[in-house]
């Protein structure tokens, strides 16, 4: 039967740890087959498209890489065609969370046929808390392999970018799945979303998801599914990604303020990036403090946002950075907040004076650590 959130994790654990032998599935109706059984129509509200083709779902779960005994969490399983796939790839155990309960019949049919190596959790991703789905012996140190758990799933279109972004925070924090260890995902996206996650700068594709998702994982796009493979067709093709966390990420910094700084940069694309980085400051000091980061980052200030490489967003956000340790009443001050910062005085500051040699040590500090990353990458 499937299981429902509050209960789970034990329950997950139990089953988990008892060695199973490898086996295929048994003989199954097809997802289509069951679809039609169970009278479930595809619901526009959950994005759901479904990928029937088993070719196609065979070769999205092999560009997840080796799963054989892995713990697997697929998102959004739908009637459990992609399911069927992880399954014949025989993992130690896979996890399905879902948020339709039309599904529950057909996912349960195939609980049962999995021997054990299967649970099902009815819930939305977006408020679910991944940190205790696996058992502790699957946990690895940050800096060693990747644990033995893969993300995967063929996201619903209308979760796919608070989903990522929301992973993103969790990598930078190690928290949730990641307290395991640096867990690999394997995801769809739209194709456009897919093509900006991995473009380098100078591309004119390139855009704040582009820079947050190179700073923590490595992402590449494996390959495209038409949008004819999925029914109900959607309107665009498909693209699927794969995302290693970092050991440590381009720019390491916490996440709120990386975040901070490319939502500035990017808030007018095609400008110089002086431009929209002004608005981090507040008005009475906007020019003096914009010249003084441009300055301290070493970056020319008439570059477009994105023609920036990762080195230069490591340099600005550093500087932005010895800048909030000068003043850091500017940490809370938010250019679209006017009550806030009216409240705060923000825009009436004159702070004192900023240590340019101070931040020009760290910054000394971080171009070292660039170089010697680059020369550990060689
Ligand atoms: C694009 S369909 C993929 C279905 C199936 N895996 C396939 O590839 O055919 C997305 C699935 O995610 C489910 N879903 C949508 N929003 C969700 C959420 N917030 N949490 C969990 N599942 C969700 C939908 O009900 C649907 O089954």
């Amino acid at each position: 039967m499937a299981s429902r959130l509050p209960s789970l994790v034990t329950k997950l654990h139990q089953g988990m740890s008892k060695p199973k032998p490898i086996t295929r599935l048994p003989p199954l109706p097809s997802t289509k087959e069951l679809l039609r059984l169970y009278n479930v129509r595809a619901t526009k509200a959950l994005s759901q498209n479904f990928l029937l083709d088993p070719k196609l779902t065979n070769k999205f779960v092999s560009k997840a890489g080796n799963i054989r005994d892995a713990y697997v969490c697929e998102v959004g399983p739908g009637p459990g065609n992609i399911t069927r796939s992880i399954l014949n790839h025989c993992p130690q155990h896979v996890i399905v969370i879902e948020k339709d309960t039309r599904f529950m019949p057909a996912l349960s049919l195939l609980q049962d046929a999995s021997k054990g190596r299967m649970s099902v959790v009815f819930g939305d991703v977006l408020n679910f808390e991944m940190g205790m789905l696996f058992p502790k012996e699957c946990k690895k140190s940050w800096d060693d392999e990747c644990p033995p758990i893969h993300l995967v799933g063929n996201l619903p279109f209308s979760i796919s970018l608070p989903l990522i972004i929301k992973w993103l925070k969790a990598i930078s924090e190690r928290s949730s799945v990641w307290k395991y260890g640096r867990a690999k995902m394997t995801l769809t996206f739209q194709e456009e979303v897919a093509i900006r996650m991995t473009v380098p700068a100078g591309h004119e594709e390139r855009c704040r998801l582009s820079l947050m998702c190179q700073n923590w994982c490595e992402v590449e796009h494996k390959f495209t599914i038409p949008g004819s493979a999925f029914y109900p067709k959607p309107r665009v093709n498909v693209g699927v990604v794969t995302l290693t966390p970092r050991i440590s990420p381009l720019v390491p910094l916490n996440f709120p303020i990386v975040e901070k700084v490319l939502r500035h940069l990017f808030n007018t694309k095609n400008k110089m990036c002086k431009n929209p980085l002004k608005k981090l400051f507040p008005l009475s000091k906007r020019e003096e403090l914009t010249a003084k980061l441009m300055t301290v980052a070493d970056v020319d200030p008439t570059i477009t946002p994105v023609n920036l490489t990762m080195e230069e967003l490591h340099r600005l956000t550093m500087a932005y950075d010895c800048i909030l340790e000068q003043y850091p009443s500017l940490r809370s001050y938010d250019n679209r907040d006017k009550k806030n910062n009216e409240a705060t005085g923000l825009f009436d500051e004159i702070p004192p004076p900023i240590s340019l040699q101070k931040s020009q040590y760290l910054l000394e500090e971080a171009k070292r650590q660039i170089n010697n990353e680059s020369l550990d990458n060689l």
